[in-house]
């Protein structure tokens, strides 16, 4: 990342770019707040209709009661295990979920409603997911074209200006424009994913688990774009099953369960001994860090055809009392956080 100095990708594409996008979002609501989120998602519950033997309909319940928020100039990652819901958040607020997913609850981006038809307006432009695998791309086009995406014949020049000053910052040299995706090692795959974001402006920008099977140093840079990207204003959700990773550059951590969020922390919180974390899962998953000494807990996430009546980490919960078996716990505000748990004070 020898060129950072030399060139000034993001005042290029603060100017540039408003002519080329042209329509920004000019619907933000005037006083507002400044501390007002910038997607704002509110009881998220999402079921999938699935049709069994005899035509029988039964609704597959995957996300409940879920909300998160994203500031601007921040990271927030995602953790939770595997199935707890974070990818399908992720396309939730793309509106990519397939034709069978039915969505309840509130989705805000900038103050005001995401609708299907704004979700597709603002998707690639406004809001930027860079998916986990280059597969996502399209095999039969050059690297460059995908990059820049479609735009009008008058921009075409500035759009590959600005594409180039983007791969040189990404240490991808003047060929890779003319490469198909299957020419790209696993590095340059990802660093053409997060130039696709970076040019499109955007000022969400959800990470889909960029990072697994990466080396220490392609961990970092990867990292330090996302940094970047947060430093240049953006609101940036990094979904992750690095903890680790996320600790190095984000301001909080969203815990998944089982479809829903059972702590948001800041990154403040995982300092020390963990005692300012508010839920048995985060502590155990605390715990279960190297420097922690990978201390694991018994049991596995309830499926989603489990009928839970009280909280969803009941069964491997260690300070579970009577209460717990009834009834889904508030999500109360404790500390600069959030927690769902009924022993959190
Ligand atoms: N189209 C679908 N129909 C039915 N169930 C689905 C569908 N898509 C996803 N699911 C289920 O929803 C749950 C949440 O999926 P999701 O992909 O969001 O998990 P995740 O947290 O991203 O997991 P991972 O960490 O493995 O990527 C999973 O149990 C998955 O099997
Ligand atoms: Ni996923």
């Amino acid at each position: 990342m020898g060129n950072k100095a030399e060139i000034n990708p993001e005042k290029e594409l603060a100017t540039g770019l408003e002519t080329v996008v042209g329509k920004r979002d000019k619907t933000v609501a005037r006083g507002r707040k400044k501390t007002e989120a910038l997607l704002n998602v509110e009881d998220l519950s999402l079921s999938f209709t699935q049709y069994s033997s005899g035509l029988r309909q039964t609704e597959l319940k995957v996300i409940s009661n879920l909300s998160i928020q994203a500031y601007k100039g921040e990271i927030l990652a995602i953790v939770g295990s595997s199935g707890s819901g974070k990818s399908l958040l992720a396309h939730a607020i793309l509106g990519i979920l397939p034709s069978n997913a039915k969505l309840d609850g509130k989705i805000e981006y900038d103050g005001n409603e995401l609708t299907q038809e704004r979700k597709e307006e603002m998707r690639g432009k406004e809001i930027a997911l860079i998916p986990q695998a280059i597969t996502y791309l399209d095999p039969l086009m050059k690297v460059s074209n995908q990059v820049i995406g479609c735009i009008e014949k008058e921009n075409e020049g500035l759009m590959r200006k600005l594409q180039r000053e983007i791969f040189q910052r990404y240490n991808l040299k003047p060929e890779v424009e003319r490469m198909l995706p299957h020419e790209l090692s696993g590095g340059m795959a990802r660093r053409v994913l997060v130039s696709t974001a970076v040019i499109s402006s955007s000022k969400l920008v959800i990470a889909d688990e960029p990072t697994p099977g990466l080396d220490e140093k392609t961990l970092n840079e990867t990292l330090s774009y996302f940094k970047d990207m947060a430093d240049k204003g953006c609101a940036v959700i990094l979904i992750t099953h690095d903890i680790e990773a996320a600790l190095k550059i984000s301001h909080k951590i969203a815990v998944f369960y089982a479809g829903t969020v059972l702590e948001v922390a800041n990154v403040e919180d995982f300092k020390n001994n963990g005692e300012n974390l508010r839920h048995p899962y985060t502590r155990a998953l605390w715990s279960a860090l190297p420097q922690n000494k990978f201390q694991a807990i018994k049991g596995h996430q309830p499926m989603q055809d489990e009928v839970i009546d009280g909280c969803i980490f009941y069964e491997r919960c260690s300070k579970k009392k009577a209460i717990c078996s009834q009834g889904t716990p508030q999500l109360k505000q404790i500390n600069g956080g959030v927690v769902r748990c009924n022993n959190a004070s």
